[in-house]
């Protein structure tokens, strides 16, 4: 449904050119789930806007991205090479991809009732109107767990607890029946429980549905629960991915097993907790060879800082980019 090759994006910014998103490639599936972890500024929003061509002006993508969608119909779609004017990309977005967002009032405007801004949705991807458009709007919301709908729905979003709001965006994504749901941080900003119930929701709904979904996340935890396959990213690159399980059984990247290191156990209240060391630069200072050697305790002498690693197949649809895995040997 979705394959991607060789995604780059730049910025053109006061202190230079940055580089945010490089060399991204990952394939979906219709009706999986795939994971995007990493940690904050790893790029992880920029590849989703990118997908949605969201990306303000300053952004330019790299002339060997490739982006393909293939759509309802059939017909493969070269993202990258949409205007974005073009009449393609508002049917794209929404109606093929919807994406919903950490914060909901991304999505909604605070001038208009959750009802009006819903039913406009449906009139524009499902070409219903009046009766029609809000009964749609009403069971929406109701699959989406809120209580008394045909209340709700007149209601303007500041008015909504913040799950609540949370689930009336997913409902007005939902409603304007997306074959690919983008999924940026949905719960991160939701305490606990209410993060299990959307994330159940989620599941619930995309099982219904049979839609597809990339879903961010810096947690590797949340990310285990929802998705089949992941991709970590690390300053804009994805350096291993895979099925979800035999990537957290046995990770091949030393970044991953450091991510899965500082996941908090109730089990091991005792011991330390490992957080990966030191920081993640800025996309302006990209470190020369592999972008992770400078945090890397793994790192080999010679190699790592000055070559970038090329991705290597790991077989059973994993791939890793490291020069641990590539039979490279120090040099010093
Ligand atoms: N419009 C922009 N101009 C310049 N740099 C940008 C712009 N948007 C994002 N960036 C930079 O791109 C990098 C990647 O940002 P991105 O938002 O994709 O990270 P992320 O992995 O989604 O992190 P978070 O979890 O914090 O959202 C960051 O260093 C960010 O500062």
């Amino acid at each position: 449904m979705l394959s991607v090759e060789n995604l780059s994006v730049t910025f053109r910014t006061d202190e230079g050119i940055v580089t945010p998103v490089a060399d991204v490639s990952f394939a979906l599936a219709e009706g999986r789930t795939l994971g995007l972890v990493g940690e904050s500024g790893s790029g992880k929003s920029v590849t989703a806007k990118a997908l949605m061509r969201l990306l303000p002006g300053t952004a330019t993508l790299g002339a060997h991205s490739r982006m393909r969608y293939v759509d309802k119909a059939g017909q493969a779609i070269g993202i990258e090479r949409l205007s974005p004017r073009a009449r393609a990309l508002r049917r794209l977005r929404g109606g093929e991809i919807g994406m919903i967002f950490q914060e909901p009032m991304a999505s909604f405007s605070p001038v208009y009732t959750i009802g009006n801004q819903i039913t406009e949705a449906i009139a524009l991807h499902r070409g219903l109107k009046g009766r029609a458009a809000r009964a749609l709007a009403i069971e929406m919301l109701a699959k989406v767990g809120i209580a008394s709908p045909e209340r709700r729905i007149d209601q303007y979003p500041h008015t909504l607890s913040g799950g609540m709001r949370q689930r009336a965006m997913i409902a007005l994504a939902l409603s304007a029946g997306p074959r690919l749901l983008i999924a940026d941080e949905p719960t991160t900003a939701l305490d606990v429980t209410i993060q299990a119930q959307v994330l159940d929701l989620m599941r619930g709904l995309q099982c219904d549905l049979g839609m597809a979904m990339i879903f961010i996340s810096h947690d590797l935890g949340v990310i285990a629960q929802v998705a089949q396959e992941v991709a970590v990213m690390y300053l804009g690159t994805i350096v291993e991915r895979g099925p979800v399980r035999a990537l957290l059984q046995a990770p091949a990247h030393p970044y991953t097993r450091g991510l899965i290191a500082a996941i908090p156990r109730l089990d091991r209240l005792e011991g330390r907790l490992h957080p990966v060391p030191g920081e993640i630069p800025s996309p302006s200072a990209r470190p020369a060879g592999c972008p992770f050697h400078p945090r890397c305790a793994e790192a080999l002498a010679g190699i790592c800082a000055t070559r970038v690693p090329e991705p290597v197949d790991l077989g059973g649809g994993r791939v890793v980019r490291c020069h641990l895995h590539t039979g490279e040997r120090s040099v010093a």
